[in-house]
């Protein structure tokens, strides 16, 4: 059977990401550990003063005046230097920790673009654009959010009720013991609240990767959302989608808050209700002269200060799942599976300027739908090898699986003898172009766009490339020539010519196999005629496979493999196809309608196609 791209599932697994917390602060821990006690240091500091003024009143309360003056000036000492260095300390932790969490923010992006870079460009085929950003983005930040400020907080406030309840203990254990009487409803409180909160968690990022997808959509279907504005009609359609979204995720939000918030509400009155319990047992005490009023009043003070870390606790406890779940998205990409390189199995490449492109019983399925079924022809080196056939034939994902965008399923494909798989992917970048139907250009100017093909070209060289493309006068004519930013996604070009821009930056790579998906679709008359052009200079001496669905531009193909369901109908020249195969024949005698419908000067006649020279 194909396997196609379940195999993609099996390699996969996030098993090496379990740890990836505690992998991603190694490196950090001295940094990290001194921030935390850092953070615990503010929190002593700030019971210093209450503890003082315990002191104090001791010292003063005892009789005529103070019996140890200098105590008393050590401790109003002491609570002045605590109070500074509460603020010292949470001030040096803070930096710290913030260090901490940029650096880690830096490396996990590097990471994930370095990863990136050596999936399989199917990976990104089969994921919105959306919910990939939303890991770049927001999840990522997650991350640096927890090491910069939760971490640090969240042990201070585990240790803060701790260091409330030893000195409670100091003056009397019986208080310290009574002030644990707001556990039982504190618990009680927590689990009511965290009822279900774990798949809550994984809803609640899925509806914000939801919104994104559909933002993003929205966004780059503007022009379709402008155009179909009729209710119900495609552009209410995606501007619908993302309403209703957004709707969900008000919804959700509302729901999980009023489920949430009786129980939080338990929590919080639980934690905070520490000095109910600690008063009627120290008047008690007091009243029977086992305990001063000094000691009762510091008691209070100091269980008074029980509930807020402890709310703060519960808070971070939550705030921690989010940074799991963040992290198990990295983790889905970080640990994805990379294309494996096979060392042996196939002859090794056979060196020459252009190379043969053979398909051996290739079978391929999308996530167990078949696309390809044992497929099998040969691309002659330094020819054009056409694949034609009715829309979903499979000719995209043939021409796709060349670049390895995803792996055949079954049987193999070949260069220059070589099965893909057993050459290195950045030698197999380097030996296969794309053009597709619509070429992008990334922001930038229109010479950094041009380098993508060859960073080290200099200016010459790109020119000399551009003249071969057509599109030299073009960018020679703009304000900046070609330092002139492209404008976002080439905004400032017209699609014929980004075409051009995107043949010359092939030009400059000069690999010797060329992929082409239709890259005349959206041209006007003019600009076809320049495209054509273009192509057949960057098709000299390479081996070129061209989608084509006007058959008029490649019936003087070397070779034509007409594709049917998946399969291979027939192939070979133009005059023996329309002599043998009724499919061909049916397809070329469709276009030909086609074209006799055409208005007339709205499109060039039937082209010279991609000439046998070129
Ligand atoms: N990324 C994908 N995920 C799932 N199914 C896909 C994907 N790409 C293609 N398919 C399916 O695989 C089959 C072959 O599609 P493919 O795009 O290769 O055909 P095609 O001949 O290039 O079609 P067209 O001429 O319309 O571009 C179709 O049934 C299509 O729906």
């Amino acid at each position: 059977m194909a396997t196609g791209r379940n195999a993609e599932k099996r390699g996969g697994g996030t098993a090496h990401g379990r740890n990836r917390l505690l992998r991603l602060a190694h490196g950090h821990g001295m940094a990290l550990s001194a921030a935390c006690g850092l953070s615990v240091a503010a929190a002593l500091c700030g019971l210093v003063p209450f503890w003082g003024v315990y002191e104090i009143l001791q010292a003063t309360t005892d009789g005529d005046g103070p019996s140890d003056p200098h105590a008393v000036l050590g401790w109003a000492a002491a609570v002045a230097a605590a109070l500074i260095g509460r603020h010292l300390c949470a001030a040096l932790s803070t930096g710290l920790a913030h260090r901490v969490g940029f650096d880690i923010l830096h490396a996990v992006r590097a990471a994930l673009i370095a990863k990136t870079q050596r999936l399989p460009l199917g990976f990104f085929l089969d994921r919105p654009v959306g919910r990939l950003s939303h890991v770049f983005q927001e999840q990522v930040e997650i991350l640096e959010l927890f090491f910069s400020h939760q971490l640090p907080d969240m042990v201070a406030a585990l240790m803060a009720p701790l260091l409330c309840l030893t000195l409670m203990a100091l003056i009397d254990w019986r208080l310290a013991v009574a002030a644990l009487g707001i556990l039982p409803l504190a618990w009680a409180g927590n689990a009511w609240m965290m009822r279900g909160h774990g798949p809550r968690i994984g809803a609640y990022f899925g509806l914000i990767r939801t919104i994104n997808a559909e933002a993003v959509q929205f966004i780059q279907g503007m022009e379709l959302v402008r155009s179909f504005t009729v209710r119900g009609g495609a552009g209410g359609g995606l501007g619908g989608r993302l309403v209703d979204a957004i709707e969900a995720f008000r919804r959700f939000a509302l729901e999980w808050q009023t489920r949430w918030l009786p129980g939080w509400s338990l929590y919080a009155v639980g934690a905070g209700t520490a000095p109910l319990f600690v008063a009627p047992l120290g008047l008690w005490l007091h009243g029977r002269g086992e305990l001063e009023a000094p000691a009762f009043l510091a008691a209070l003070l100091l269980s008074g200060l029980l509930g807020p870390p402890l709310q703060k606790v519960t808070i971070y406890g939550e705030l921690y799942q989010r940074v799991r779940k963040a992290e198990e998205a990295i983790s889905a990409i970080l640990d994805a599976p990379e294309p494996p390189v096979a060392v042996s199995g196939s002859e090794p490449v056979r060196e020459g300027r252009a190379f043969a492109v053979a398909f051996d019983a290739v079978s391929f399925d999308h996530g167990g739908k078949p696309a390809l079924r044992e497929v099998s022809f040969t691309a002659p080196a330094g020819g054009i090898t056409a694949l034609v056939g009715p829309s979903g034939a499979g000719k995209s994902t043939a021409a796709h699986l060349v670049g390895r965008f995803w792996d055949v399923g079954e049987g193999a494909i070949r260069i220059g003898g070589a099965d893909i798989r057993t050459i290195p992917p950045e030698r197999l970048k380097a030996m296969v172009s794309f053009v597709f139907q619509d070429s992008t250009l990334f922001n930038g100017s229109v010479l950094d766009n041009l380098r993508m093909g060859r960073p080290d070209a200099d200016r010459e060289t790109v020119a000399a490339a551009a003249r071969a493309a057509r599109c030299h006068d073009l960018i020679a004519a703009l304000p900046e020539g070609y330092d002139t930013p492209v404008g976002e996604g080439g905004a400032r070009f017209s699609g014929g010519e980004r075409q051009r821009i995107a043949i010359a930056r092939a030009i400059l790579k000069d690999a010797p196999i060329l992929i082409l998906d239709e890259p005349t679709a959206f041209a006007d008359a003019e600009n076809e005629a320049l495209i054509q052009e273009a192509l057949s200079g960057l098709m000299a001496g390479r081996t070129a496979i061209v989608i084509a669905h006007r058959l008029d531009s490649v019936r003087h193909a070397d070779r034509i493999v007409v594709m049917e369901d998946g399969r291979v109908a027939a192939a070979g020249r133009h005059d023996d196809l329309m002599a043998a195969c009724p499919l061909y024949r049916d397809l070329t005698d469709r276009q030909a309608e086609v074209l006799r419908w055409r208005l007339p000067g709205t499109q060039s006649d039937v082209r010279s196609g991609f000439e046998q020279e070129a």
